[in-house]
C-alpha cells in the first residue's frame, strides 16, 4: 500500500466519482426536458432570467435554488448559454442569470420538426433503464437472452404491446429520431432511391422515414412492415402502406428493403435469441 503514490490514488478516486456520478447529467437533460425548460426559453425569445424561468415552470419558491444548480450545470455541459445582466426593478437583485438556447437545446424544442426530446425520454424512462440495472445478473445465465427480459420478465417488443404508455413513448421516441435523420438520408443519399418502384420499411415504427421517403420520390411505393400493435394506428396514404406481422416469418417484397434500428439496442439490451437471428 505505501508503495502507491498518494497523488495516483486521488486520480483515481476522481475517475472513479467522475464515472460513478456520471448519470447526473443525463438526469439533469431528462429533468430539463420534463419540465420543458428548453420550450420555456424559446417562448421567452431565446432570453430568460432565473426569475422569470421559475415563473414560467411554477417552480414553488422553495425550489427555486434547486433550478439554479439544475441550469448552472446544464450550461457547464453546453446546453445552455448564460450571461449576467442587470435588473432595474428595485425589488429584485441587481444581476441575475439570463438563459438562452444552445445549438444542443435548440434540438429539444418540441415545436420544432427536428425535436429529439421524445428519443431522450424514451432512453432515459425507467423502462429502459431498469435492463441496464440487470445487466450483471444477465451475464450469469445463460437464459432469458436479453437484459430487458432479466429485468422485465418478458421481452422488449411484447411489453410495447402489453403496456400502452410504453408504446406510446416507444413510437413517439424512435419516430423523432427518424425525422431526425430523413433529412440527412434523403438529401445526403438520394441516388440510393433512384430508379426504385417499390420499397418495404421493416421494423418500420410509426411509418416517419416511409412518408419521407414517398414524398421525395413519389414514385415509389413503400410499404411499413411492423407488429400489428404498432401499425394498427397508422394512417395509410396513396404512397404508403402499413402491414402488420411478424418478421421474423414473413417480409412483403419489394425492390429494396430499409431497416433501420438503435445498433445500441442490440448489442446491450435486446440480444436477439440465436434462432431468430439465423
Ligand atoms: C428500434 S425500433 C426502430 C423503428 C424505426 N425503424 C426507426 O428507426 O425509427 C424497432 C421496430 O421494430 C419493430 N419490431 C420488433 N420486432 C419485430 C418483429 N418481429 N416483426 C416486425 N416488427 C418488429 C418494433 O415494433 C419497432 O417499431
Amino acid at each position: 500500500m505505501n508503495s502507491i503514490n498518494g497523488e495516483a490514488l486521488m486520480q483515481a478516486q476522481s475517475h472513479l466519482w467522475n464515472h460513478t456520478f456520471s448519470f447526473i447529467n443525463s438526469m439533469a437533460l431528462k429533468c430539463a426536458v420534463e419540465l420543458a425548460i428548453p420550450d420555456a426559453i424559446h417562448n421567452s425569445g431565446n432570453a430568460i432570467t432565473l426569475s422569470e424561468l421559475s415563473a414560467a415552470l411554477s417552480i414553488p419558491p422553495s425550489r427555486a435554488s434547486g433550478l439554479r444548480h439544475l441550469m448552472r450545470r446544464l450550461v457547464d455541459s453546453g446546453f445552455f448559454a448564460a450571461r449576467r445582466s442587470h435588473h432595474e426593478k428595485p425589488e429584485q437583485e441587481e444581476e441575475e442569470d439570463t438563459f438562452s438556447l444552445t445549438t444542443l437545446s435548440s434540438i429539444l424544442v418540441k415545436e420544432k420538426s427536428e425535436c429529439l426530446s421524445p428519443f431522450l425520454a424514451l432512453m432515459l424512462d425507467q423502462t429502459l433503464l431498469k435492463p441496464w440495472h440487470s445487466l450483471g445478473a444477465w451475464f450469469k445465465g445463460d437464459e432469458p437472452p436479453t437484459a430487458f427480459e432479466v429485468g422485465h420478465g418478458m421481452r422488449i417488443w411484447d411489453a410495447t404491446g402489453e403496456w400502452s404508455e410504453f408504446n406510446v413513448l416507444m413510437n413517439e421516441g424512435m419516430e423523432s429520431d427518424a425525422n431526425f435523420t430523413n433529412k440527412v438520408l434523403i438529401e445526403g443519399c438520394g441516388e440510393l432511391f433512384r430508379g426504385l418502384g417499390s420499397l418495404v420499411d421493416v421494423g418500420g415504427g410509426t411509418g416517419s422515414m416511409a412518408r419521407a421517403v414517398a414524398e421525395a420520390f413519389p414514385e415509389i411505393k413503400c410499404t411499413v412492415f411492423d407488429l400489428p400493435h404498432v401499425v394498427e394506428t397508422f394512417e395509410a396514404s396513396a404512397t404508403v402502406e402499413a402491414v402488420g406481422g411478424d418478421f421474423f416469418k414473413y417480409i412483403p417484397p419489394a425492390d429494396a428493403t430499409l431497416l433501420k434500428v438503435c445498433t445500441e439496442y442490440l448489442l446491450h439490451l435486446f440480444v436477439m435469441r440465436d434462432e431468430e437471428t439465423s
